[in-house]
């Protein structure tokens, strides 16, 4: 018995990684089903412009999707660029030999305007391959294309949808929102004779790629066994997160990032394990001397791009206290348990990425002269210094104390403190890559 899911896309290569089967198997991969590819046209292509298109000849792309159906199993398909007739009748008359479920994405016109199907090939598509879709993806334009009608609105979108499925024999149709007018993105699907919506904030990011990993997405989900409508709400929730956390790079539009979605919880399970680890080594160190009035917390951050707000740093819920002759830490490790310390962190990683942990303990003369002596870069700011306009505004004097700190000096602090204010304690603070490195550094002082 197969224990992996296995899908299948039918599509284009995208020399820039962002759209085309890259996407489509960047997307298998973060949904752990195994990645099949019948390849229909190379392109040179990058998140400008497509600059070359070189079409597969229409009997090796048929011999890709026979190969593998036949030895390997096909548990779901998809279809993107098809690039012209001849492809779309072989894809058709060779899919027609299974039975797997087959999303159609109806790529007809890249994001940088090139067209990827043949004007002549659109009737073809609508003739062959829609009647043998569980679900056809158009978006608004491809489904003015496939409807022949003006979408404006979500109502509009709504009659495309069924009048798609009623004229070519789709089983389902969704009409993806993106392009439509409004602050969400709402995606209308017309499956069974009824519909149903789909809707998400329409985030900033990344739109490359989008198309192809949001069918890849269903695809892939229909193989492990979801039924339709699950299998879509799935693929929303990625696709919304792949675009928030898009990797900007090119000079053109952007692609989606499709690692996000395993990616960051990945990192919170190995960011929880370490601190934890981490935490219950500082109690055993037991450095009563260095916890300051207000507790310690200890932190960590998930790393760039995935850091924004205090939510995406770990840090000891209720702090770690002195209690009697013991160091104790009130609460578990837990992501947005820290305030203070998160901010500092979060301000450091924009000047060193990699910086992602801290600590804060009790300040000292006499500490700040070991760390210096240690060979440790030490930092300070002063917060009789800070600018009106950050004293008014909430949160703003750490982010605003860190940054001055750092520009002080030449290298990267290891440890930066302040003198306190009125009714506020001073305080040394330590960075390190990992909790690891701070606790290291701190040894140094004990
Ligand atoms: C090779 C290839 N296939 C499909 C597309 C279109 O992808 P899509 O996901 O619709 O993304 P955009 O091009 O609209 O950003 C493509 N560009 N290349
Ligand atoms: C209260 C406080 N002030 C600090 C400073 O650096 O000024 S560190 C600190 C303790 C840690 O706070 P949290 O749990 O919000 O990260």
């Amino acid at each position: 018995m197969r224990l992996v899911k296995t899908a299948l896309t039918i599509a284009g290569s995208d020399s820039g990684g962002g759209a085309g089967i890259e996407a489509d198997l960047k997307t298998f991969t973060a949904f752990g089903v195994h990645g099949l590819v019948a390849i229909t046209s190379v392109t040179a292509q990058n998140t400008q412009a497509v600059t070359a298109i070189h079409d597969i000849p229409p009997d090796v792309v048929s011999e890709q999707i026979r190969a593998v159906a036949e030895d390997i199993g096909v548990d779901a398909a998809k279809t993107g660029m098809l690039s012209n007739a001849e492809i779309i009748k072989a894809v058709a008359k060779t899919v027609k030999n299974y039975d797997f479920p087959l999303v159609v994405d109806p790529v007809m016109i890249a994001k940088s305007g090139a067209p990827l199907l043949r004007e002549d090939a659109v009737d073809a598509l609508i003739k062959y391959i829609l009647p043998l879709a569980t679900l056809v993806t158009p978006n608004r334009f491809e489904a003015e294309k496939l409807s022949g009608m003006k979408i404006r609105t979500v109502e509009d979108a709504k009659i495309a949808a069924k009048k798609i499925a009623e004229e070519t024999g789709a089983k389902a149709v969704i009409v993806k929102g993106g392009h439509i007018e409004g602050e969400e993105a709402i995606d209308v699907l017309y499956h069974n004779g009824s519909y149903r919506l789909y809707r998400a904030p329409k985030v900033e990011g990344c739109t490359h790629g989008t198309g192809c990993s949001f069918s890849a997405a269903i695809t892939a989900n229909l193989a492990k066994g979801f039924g339709l409508e699950d299998a879509i709400e799935v693929a929303k929730k990625f696709i919304t997160l792949g675009i928030a956390m898009g990797h900007r790079i090119g000079h053109g539009h952007c692609p989606v990032n499709q690692s996000a979605w395993i990616e960051i919880p990945a990192e919170k399970w190995r960011i929880y394990e370490e601190l934890t680890r981490a935490v219950r080594e500082f109690e055993e160190m037991n450095p009563v001397k260095f916890i300051p009035e207000v507790g310690t917390n200890f932190v960590y951050s998930l790393p760039l791009p995935y850091a924004r707000t205090r939510d995406d740093v770990a840090g000891v819920k209720g702090r770690i206290v002195r209690v009697g002759n013991e160091v104790r830490a009130v609460g578990p490790v837990e992501f947005g348990a820290s305030d203070h310390l998160a901010r500092a962190v979060l301000t450091f990683m924009k000047f060193y990425p990699e910086y992602r942990s801290a600590i804060n303990i009790r300040y000292s003369e006499e500490t700040v002269r070991l760390a210096e002596e240690q060979g440790l870069v030490v930092s300070f700011y002063d917060r009789r210094e800070e600018p009106e306009e950050i004293k008014e505004r909430e949160g703003a004097t750490i982010p605003w104390g860190i940054e001055s700190a750092i520009k002080r000096v030449k290298q990267r602090p290891d440890v930066i403190y302040h003198l306190g204010d009125v009714g506020k304690e001073p305080m040394i603070l330590i960075f390190g890559r990992n909790p690891r490195e701070v606790l290291d550094k701190l040894r140094l002082l004990l």
